[in-house]
């Protein structure tokens, strides 16, 4: 009954929506996407989302993910640690399930340049995560979206599940 739990972790555009998507696409089985993003898109209009405001958020997002796989789905984390306590709330929830947690590397030079390129994120956001994303987390896999293709990380993971 219990659902398979894959978690990507990076920088602002290092490409992990991308990658997901790729994912669900790809996997035999059905994973549902739970994004960060998503969480935020529930903030209203004039209140700026992102943890001061909202401080226990990403241990809500934790809390719903375990949810989803101890009803059995399967589930894609689309999430920025930025510390490790987020990771461990997220490990600690899901201790008990088939966690995979996915280091999704890039440069900072590229994601500067896809920040620009896609005007939908504030400019020096995935700056002012690069240095922290990472710390403290332990991971089962690095992907590098910069090297590889979309395609090539998605079916490094999916390899690495069989
Ligand atoms: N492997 C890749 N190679 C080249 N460009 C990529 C790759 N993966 C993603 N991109 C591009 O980078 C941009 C950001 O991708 P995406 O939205 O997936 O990043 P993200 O990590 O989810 O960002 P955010 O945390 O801001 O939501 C998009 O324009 C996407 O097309």
């Amino acid at each position: 009954m219990k659902g398979n739990v894959i978690v990507l972790n990076g920088a602002s555009s290092s490409g992990k929506t991308t990658l997901a998507r790729q994912l669900q696409s790809k996997l035999s089985e059905v994973y549902l996407l739970c994004s960060l993003d998503a969480f935020w898109d529930m903030t209203p209009y004039g209140v700026s989302a992102g943890s001061k405001n909202f401080p226990n958020m990403k241990l809500a997002l934790a809390k719903s993910v375990k949810a989803l796989a101890e009803t059995g789905h399967n589930v894609i984390v689309d999430i920025v640690f930025c510390g490790q306590k987020t990771y461990l709330e997220l490990t600690n929830e899901l201790e008990l399930f088939n966690l995979k947690v996915i280091k999704v590397e890039c440069p900072l030079v590229e994601l500067e340049k896809r920040e620009l390129a896609r005007g939908d994120r504030k400019l020096g956001l995935a700056k002012s995560q690069y240095e922290s994303v990472h710390n403290e987390v332990l991971y089962d896999m690095i992907i590098n979206t910069h090297i590889n293709s979309t395609e090539q990380c998605a079916q490094k993971i999916i390899d690495s599940m069989s």
